[in-house]
């Protein structure tokens, strides 16, 4: 039966580590990345109507005011489709963890369902954000080239995490350009990682080559690294994307709710979410 209204849930994207590897001649980045998601993201809803509308509501959304180029829209005008469009917005703005991306996604997910069309080609989808096929795709996976090349890693443990955000909205392209040294290692194959210990100890070995330059444009992701490595059983610490955000490893749900509840008690002003990883 047709229906018309349809959800999608946008999580978060986090990558758990983040290699620079070179830049191309149009200026882009290489990257190599091990990417999953959290149980914490937005919520898109499309309903059948004759013209194309947003809607933005949730805690997030005074950050965001309606505008043409909102990806949502963009996702939407790729998909070549009219709704009625909601977006709860739960993520901050900018914050390295992929909102933009994972809202797009999940509307082309959602208007796909709603209209039973084809999701758009590759290089539409791309054109929307680096980070919009990584986000289409919803699962842990290693992201190379500019973000359009995803291959399939080991199945990684279960594991939590503690998302912190100071509140300091991060440009991406600007972290970009503030970085020095673009032509870092690859990461090494993905092993098979059976404990959320295992996982911790191969990222240690790994790196966000944004960090720096991240750092130096907003020095408070210092003290949020900190806050997070001081918790109980915080298993690693790392900025994620292009930040401000940064993510704790945890081995159980109620350590990392502890955690964050001790950040959030802190650093009131601080965004401060726990989640399950999605492998
Ligand atoms: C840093 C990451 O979050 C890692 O997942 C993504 O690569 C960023 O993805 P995104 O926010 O979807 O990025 P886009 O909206 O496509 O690009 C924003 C800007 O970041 C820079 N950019 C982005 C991706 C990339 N591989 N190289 C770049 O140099 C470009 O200046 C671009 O104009
Ligand atoms: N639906 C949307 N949600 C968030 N930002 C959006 C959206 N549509 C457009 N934007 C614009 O995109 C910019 C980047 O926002 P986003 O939250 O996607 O960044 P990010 O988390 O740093 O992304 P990434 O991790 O992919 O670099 C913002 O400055 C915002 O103006």
């Amino acid at each position: 039966m047709a229906t018309d209204t349809v959800e999608d849930f946008a999580p978060a994207k986090i990558n758990l580590s983040l290699h620079v590897t070179g830049q191309r001649a149009d200026g882009y980045h290489l990257l190599d990345s091990l990417v999953v998601f959290a149980d914490v993201g937005d919520r898109i809803t499309v309903r059948a109507d004759d013209r194309l509308s947003l809607q933005i509501a949730g805690p997030q959304a005074a950050e965001l005011p309606v505008q043409d180029d909102n990806l949502v829209l963009r996702a939407a005008r790729v998909m070549g489709m009219t709704a009625a469009i909601t977006l709860d917005k739960q993520l901050p703005v900018a914050s390295g963890i992929g909102g933009g991306s994972a809202d797009a996604a999940a509307t082309l997910r959602a208007l796909a369902r709603l209209g039973q069309k084809p999701l758009p080609a590759d290089r539409d989808v791309l054109a929307l954000g680096a980070d919009v096929p990584v986000c289409l795709h919803g699962r842990a996976v290693r992201m190379q080239g500019v973000g359009e090349v995803l291959t399939p890693v080991p199945p990684l443990p279960e594991a939590w995490l503690v998302l912190v955000n100071p509140r300091v909205a991060v440009a991406t392209p600007e972290v970009f350009q503030g970085m020095t040294y673009k032509a870092n290692a690859p990461m090494p194959e993905v092993p098979r990682l059976p404990s959320v210990t295992a996982l911790a100890a191969f990222l240690h070995a790994m790196r966000n080559d944004m960090e720096a330059s991240a750092l130096a444009l907003a020095p408070v992701i210092g003290a949020v690294r900190l806050a997070l490595r001081a918790q109980p059983g915080c298993l690693l610490a790392r900025m994620s994307g292009s930040g401000a955000t940064c993510f704790g490893v945890f081995g159980d749900g109620p350590t990392a709710r502890t955690a964050a509840r001790e950040i959030t008690a802190a650093y009131p002003g601080w965004w401060v979410a726990p989640a399950r990883m999605l492998s």
